[in-house]
């Protein structure tokens, strides 16, 4: 199998004769499970659907030469092998193998090189975004002591102040706790990233052509995606309606103004699509991630309550009750430090990674992996590596402390995965996490609703995250 990657034009051939060969060309009928609408056509239940594969492998639209046996359908101007998908069809349809997240090459180079600068230039690391994160914290304070010691949910309010943070990096605004319309983006956001790890989409990515016209929950995730997006192209169109070139305030004015820089080199990707899907790559990135581990975190807390305990006491001890806790405190409190390296190793939030591709034949141990194969650098393997972890499945703060009560650095401890496509999040991540979960044990002890046994149940999308659950933050 390694000798397909050197032999593009045969590829190509086997490609075509496939094509071409057709040979389920009515592929195999299916029932609608429910009443569906397809295009302008109203399908009821139980209708018989049989996706008719010959009009996409023979589509006009699609081949330039569709009725003629021709491999160079499948190979570029220098002769390469190109699959006619994207290395993710889903992921191609959706965004057009544009932004920071899912691209490669001199264009992935390019924008990840700018987002880290401008970020920097934000404050990514400095002083003024602690005091941002200072005073968002002051606000989820606020809103948690507004329960009143009940029980409640706290996953959309952590989401909401979470999500603040990096929507004034790149939008250059937050949006209060009671934005009904950002809430509603909020939950879609969630809904989406559940339903992106299921198995409709694994449908997608393996059978693209055919999932592209049957109906399916598949569909209902391109409406919530489209919602979110639209939300970002609006944004970006008010910063061009106000945009001054020489008061930045934010990314989009920063990508704006760097769109004029390389209009002459279009591989770049400094235009006006790819700013809209990099903003959304950061927002995605920057809100979901970082409010579900929070949100592990009190679950933890309230799950062990000793461990709770002995955060406060450090809380008190190294900041006390009447100033906010800042970056700097960290060094002094190990336990803390421990305990939030702890949440992040058990909750885990991303156990799959994110899929890469190789862009050379590779070698890995005894295997060789051809170019242009998936690779998933699975994070669950080393987070719960049984030779690396004293007690792999148990939440154990002592993992990251050494006989006498010192923070340890733990080398599998890599939930923001590592190398060239290391998250590019992480410095912001932690930041957040220490200042948000700290000043929330400060200010509350947290506990399960009365008569209520906590538990960790957890649901899988693309983000392994708590089941909805209730707490109650009762203010000390
Ligand atoms: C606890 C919080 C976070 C965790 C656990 C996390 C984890 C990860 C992981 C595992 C990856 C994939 C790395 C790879 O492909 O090898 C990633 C990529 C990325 N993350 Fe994060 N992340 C977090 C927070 C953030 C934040 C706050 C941002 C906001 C700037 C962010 C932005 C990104 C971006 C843009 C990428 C793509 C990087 C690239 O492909 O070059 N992440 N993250």
């Amino acid at each position: 199998m390694a000798d397909r990657a050197n032999m593009p034009y045969t590829d190509a051939v086997i490609h075509e004769i496939q094509r071409m060969g057709n040979i389920v060309p009515l592929n195999v009928p299916r029932a609608t499970s429910k009443d569906t609408t397809l295009g302008g056509y109203f399908l009821p239940k139980g209708t018989q659907v049989i996706p008719n594969l010959t009009s996409v492998l023979f589509d006009g639209k699609e081949w330039e030469s569709p009725h003629s046996f021709d491999p160079g359908h499948f190979l570029n101007a220098q002769g390469e092998f190109v699959k006619m998908d994207a290395f993710l069809p889903f992921s191609a349809d959706l965004i057009h193998n544009k932004g920071l997240v899912t691209t490669n090459g001199y264009m992935w180079k390019q924008q990840r090189r700018f987002a880290l600068m401008t970020l920097k230039n934000f404050g990514l690391g400095k002083k003024s975004l602690e005091t941002s994160i200072q005073m968002e914290s002051k606000w989820l304070n606020e809103s948690m002591r507004n329960e009143q010691g009940l029980p409640f949910d706290p996953q959309l309010i952590l989401n909401n102040a979470v999500s603040n943070i990096i929507s004034c990096l790149v939008f250059g605004e937050r949006f209060e706790y009671t934005d009904s319309n950002f809430q509603d983006l909020l939950r879609l956001l969630s809904e989406a990233l559940y339903l992106e790890g299921s198995i409709w989409v694994q449908m997608y990515n393996i059978f693209p052509w055919i999932m592209r016209r049957v109906p399916g929950p598949h569909r209902k995730l391109f409406t919530h995606w489209e919602k979110i997006i639209s939300f970002v192209r609006f944004k970006v169109k008010e910063h061009k309606d106000d945009w001054d070139p020489s008061a930045p305030r934010d990314y989009i004015d920063c990508f704006l103004s760097e769109m004029e820089k390389w209009k002459d080199d279009k591989d770049a990707g400094f235009d006006e699509e790819n700013l809209c899907i990099c903003t959304l790559d950061l927002f995605v990135a920057g809100t979901e991630t970082t409010s579900t581990t929070l949100n592990w975190g009190l679950l933890y807390m309230i799950n062990y309550p000793d461990f709770q305990e002995k955060v406060q006491a450090e809380i008190d001890h190294v900041i006390g009750q009447s100033r906010p806790p800042c970056m700097a405190d960290r060094a002094n409190m190990p336990f803390t430090d421990a305990v939030i390296h702890e949440i992040q190793r058990m909750g885990n939030i991303l156990p799959l990674n994110v899929a890469r591709m190789t862009i050379k034949d590779t070698k890995l141990g005894e295997y060789v992996i051809p170019k242009g194969t998936m690779v998933l650098g699975i994070l669950i393997s080393v987070l719960f590596d049984e030779t690396e972890w004293e007690t792999p499945h148990t939440f154990n703060p002592g993992h990251f402390l050494d006989a006498e009560g010192n923070f340890r650095r733990r080398e599998a401890f890599m939930p923001f995965s590592a190398g060239k496509r290391v998250c590019l999040g992480e410095q912001l991540a932690r930041m957040e996490l220490f200042l948000f979960f700290t000043a929330l044990l400060q200010r509350f002890t947290f506990s399960p609703p009365p008569g209520v046994e906590p538990s960790l149940e957890f649901r899988l999308g693309i983000t392994h995250c708590p089941k909805p659950y209730k707490l109650c933050a009762i203010p000390r």
